[in-house]
């Protein structure tokens, strides 16, 4: 905690493995009197009063019902990454709460992670720098094969500003693209990566070599992808996820990976996150697990802490807010 002049922000901690970095909180401390979770809980009814907003990092700290009527004069909650399935709006908009994100700005890192998932489990990237840095120095055997991804057919489920821009990563790989929205369909974007839109989520499943997942999670997303439609993609297909977890059923997806129904999963999400350590996708060859990094680049990291910053600047003034989420 420090200059009490500035207007009180609450977060979770600074450092440790969850918490604000370090480097942020300095540029956050010339704006706002910030306060842990630790010197709040040491303090709550003074300080709870003054909090007027709070910085979410990731997901912490956790909003509930008991926290919000312990803080009369909470403005805001900005949250940090595009998705905002960690919050109930409802429940915010009951207390007068507003809500930002930072979309936009997380999209690059994304598509990037998405592709590199895609490389990475295609080619095997893993298995062979196991294979290189083993002991064994004939390591090389000759049946090491991997799939090729240029030429190969994406489905983009979720043709977003984070589907568009692996559409557009896509195109250079010389890619066939398939892609399904549930709501719109939009031809401009379509046009300029060549995408081939997919009314039927099953068509796009049953012709792609790759499957990737950028959909929001919504309760019409919430496992979107589940036994029936895993059957229908093709036993040589893999399927990518750099939305959430819960947007696939995982017990049918390890099941279908066991029985060979697919080829492979590159997931940059899962539930829950971590899996627990005897989970048994941490145990299978054909599945690439990275820990939830779509949007994790110093750069984005750092637009991020801003766009909060402006977020929250904008509700205590009164100014219209530049990246409100509206119920
Ligand atoms: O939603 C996002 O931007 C990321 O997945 C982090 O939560």
């Amino acid at each position: 905690m420090e200059d009490q002049k500035l207007p009180c922000v609450l977060i979770d901690c600074i450092g440790e493995k969850h918490g604000v970095y370090e480097d942020h909180a300095e540029v956050l401390k010339e704006h706002f009197c910030l306060i842990t979770m630790k010197e709040y809980n040491e303090n709550k009814t003074i300080l709870g009063k003054k909090i007027r907003a709070i910085y979410m990092w990731y997901h912490k700290p956790v909003i509930n019902e008991e926290l919000l009527q312990s803080l009369p004069n909470l403005k805001i909650v900005a949250s940090s990454g595009v998705g905002i399935d960690h919050l109930d709006l409802n429940l915010l908009s009951r207390y007068g709460v507003k809500v930002s994100n930072t979309p936009f700005i997380v999209s690059t890192d994304t598509a990037d992670l998405g592709m590199a998932l895609m490389l990475a489990s295609s080619r095997r990237l893993v298995e062979g720098y196991q294979m290189a840095v083993s002991p064994d120095t004939e390591y090389f055997p000759a049946n090491w094969l991997g799939a090729e991804v240029s030429g190969a057919t994406l489905g983009i489920v979720g043709m977003g500003t984070i589907g568009y821009k692996v559409a557009e990563r896509a195109k250079a790989f010389e890619m066939k693209i398939l892609y399904h929205n549930r709501k719109q369909r939009n031809k401009e974007e379509e046009n300029a990566v060549g995408a081939i839109y997919c009314k039927k989520i099953d068509d796009l499943l049953q012709q792609s070599d790759f499957v990737m997942l950028a959909v929001n999670l919504t309760p019409q997303t919430h496992k979107l992808i589940g036994k029936r439609e895993l059957q229908l993609m093709k036993p040589t297909a893999t399927l990518i996820n750099i939305s959430r977890g819960l947007v696939v059923d995982q017990d049918d997806l390890v099941e279908a990976l066991q029985n060979k129904v697919i080829k492979a999963a590159a997931l940059d999400v899962t539930y829950p996150e971590p899996l627990p350590r005897d989970h048994p996708l941490l145990k299978m060859e054909n599945v690439l697990i990275t820990p939830h990094i779509g949007s994790a680049t110093k750069k984005t990291r750092l637009l991020t802490m801003e766009n909060m910053t402006e977020s929250i600047q904008a509700a205590l003034t009164n100014r219209p807010i530049p990246y409100e989420v509206l119920l």
